[in-house]
């Protein structure tokens, strides 16, 4: 069955090749008739090309012409693609308001809604839009959880930076310069995860504030660097492109036949950006239900995560699962005795751990054991631990716990990184999740998929935890949160994300989804909007 994207994208494909086709006879007509017509006037976007390149030649000492890009989608570079009706075209600025609603589009009505590049915000999902768990209230959406502020990283002492796993490249790349570690973002399945372009300099866009002898400067960190991908870098800060069939044809038939290959290359990465972003989606908004009683959150969450490992043992055989500590585990209790529980393909891993004995007191090994494991018949193998042997080394610790993720996911999975069936996580009263907590430069972790803290606010102090690029990667997520002791902190995280609390920032990318099984206690404060449970 071919999907949706698919068909997208061979449409895509046609039209533009068509447009190549249309180009290319012009130029050859227009050869053979070797009249001297004058040029259509320069466009907009090319006119602001050239400016661009004038600038950027008269800033280079002579000897310097080319330099590794460096690409930053910084937010206001985002070339984006929104719908007006059921014409889908990449937005511009325009010079009138005419060109707006004059630029014919070309994409089917499949696009509903607005799609930028990564800029991590949750958009909210359309009304009525149907979800796994029934679909919320008609014509209630979520409220946009825009991206947090980073709060200022406290100097917590944490995982010192290293490259990312070596056998399974990340999608983000880090570009270290001499002076300053850019890191470029972008959803591991989106911009960056499929496509390497490296433009000369003067196509790449001028970060606001960037120092240009920095770009020269950069080097590509053999490790880090795996893929660099670029939309039209020449969008200058606030500045998008609409890019038309009707641009594109006047881009093409504008070919002289010394500046074709200029137009043509725009011609691709306009193509590439519209392919690309036709793959591009916002992180669908949180799914929120709330329980009068925590016994009926327990039985849900039950039916939940069964449903959840019946579809992942029905399309792969397997079902990856990580769990969180804390009140968690008692949380499982539904899923004893439960029939419908294939443990024998589960994969369990921690999403993390206290770096303690598997028998300590405080192991959440320990009590996921006591409090489900040892009541199902589920394999030892399946599930993952961490290596005792180098409780003193949490950096051998933390990377031996990589590899295991990596053995897991990097041998059967295409995904760049780890894709769990579920995570399961709880959230701490300071809005804490896993062993991520407020301020802490974990949070900003970007290249590693399993980091370590030795100074925990809440003890024990030595953790190994997931990081961000994991969590944010899973199928499903689901917080499990009961109790008034949450009542303060929850509001913050679902009705203002923009504090930029540790448990605010798991989002999962499309087609992710991010679901909150709360009782009526946790949630008395919340104004986010319930979805009722349904399978
Ligand atoms: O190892 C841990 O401590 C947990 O992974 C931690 O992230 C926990 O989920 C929260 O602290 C919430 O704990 P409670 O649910 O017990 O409040």
């Amino acid at each position: 069955m071919v999907s949706k994207d698919t068909i997208i994208i061979i449409a895509i494909c046609a039209v533009l090749a068509a447009l190549v086709i249309v180009a290319v006879a012009i130029r050859v007509v227009k050869k053979a008739s070797s009249t001297s017509n004058p040029l259509p006037p320069v466009q907009p976007l090319a006119r602001h090309r050239e400016q661009q390149v004038a600038k950027f030649e008269g800033s280079l000492p002579r000897s310097q012409t080319w330099y590794g890009s460096q690409n930053h989608l910084a937010p206001h570079n985002l070339v984006s693609i929104s719908t007006r009706g059921s014409r889908a075209s990449l937005l511009a600025q325009t010079s009138s308001p005419a060109d707006t609603e004059s630029a014919a589009s070309y994409s089917p009505s499949m696009y509903n809604q607005s799609l930028h590049l990564p800029n991590h915000s949750f958009e909210p999902s359309r009304p009525g839009s149907s979800s796994s768990l029934g679909s919320s209230e008609p014509g209630v959406t979520s409220p946009s959880l825009d991206p947090p502020a980073l709060p200022r990283a406290r100097s917590f002492s944490s995982s010192p930076r290293r490259s990312r796993p070596l056998s399974v490249s990340s999608s983000h790349s880090t570009i270290y310069s001499k002076n300053s570690r850019h890191t470029l973002r972008g959803t591991p399945h989106g911009l960056h995860s499929q496509i390497q372009i490296v433009l000369p300099a003067p196509l790449a866009v001028d970060r606001p504030g960037a120092d240009v002898s920095t770009h020269r400067s950069s080097r590509f960190d053999g490790d880090a660097f795996d893929r660099i991908s670029v939309v039209d870098k020449w969008l200058s800060p606030g500045m998008t492109t609409r890019m038309t069939p009707d641009t594109v044809k006047v881009a093409t038939s504008a070919c002289s036949s010394n500046s074709i290959h200029v137009y043509i290359s725009d011609f691709f990465k306009l193509v590439l950006s519209v392919i690309i972003m036709a793959h591009h989606q916002p992180p669908n908004a949180p799914i929120l239900i709330s329980f009068p009683e925590t016994n009926e959150l327990v039985d849900s969450l039950a039916k939940f995560i069964t449903k959840a490992q019946k579809d992942s043992i029905d399309k792969k055989g397997r079902f990856t699962i990580a769990l969180s500590g804390g009140s968690l585990p008692k949380m499982l209790r539904g899923l004893i005795d439960n029939p419908q529980i294939k443990w024998a393909h589960w994969q369990v891993y921690y999403v993390d751990e206290r770096v303690v004995p598997l028998d300590h007191p405080d192991s959440n090994h320990r009590a996921c054991t006591e409090n489900l494991f040892s009541k199902v018949p589920i394999p030892a193998d399946n599930i993952h631990a961490i290596d005792t042997t180098l409780l003193n080394d949490l950096e051998e610790l933390s990377d031996a716990y990589e590899k295991t993720l990596i053995h897991e996911f990097a041998q059967k999975d295409a995904a760049r990184f780890p894709v769990f069936d579920l995570i399961l996580l709880g959230m701490g009263p300071d809005g804490h999740t896993a062993s991520l907590f407020p301020g802490h430069d974990l949070l900003n972790e970007e290249d590693r998929w399993v980091a370590y803290v030795d100074d925990s606010p809440k003890p024990p102090p030595k953790r190994i935890t997931f990081t961000y690029p994991v969590i944010n990667h899973a199928a499903r997520v689901a917080f499990v949160a009961a109790g008034k002791e949450k009542a303060e902190t929850l509001p913050t995280i679902l009705d203002h994300p923009e504090e930029g609390l540790p448990s605010s920032r798991v989002k999962p990318v499309f087609p992710g989804q991010l679901y909150w099984f709360v009782d009526n206690a946790a949630a008395s404060k919340v104004a986010y909007p319930r979805t009722p449970f349904q399978l």
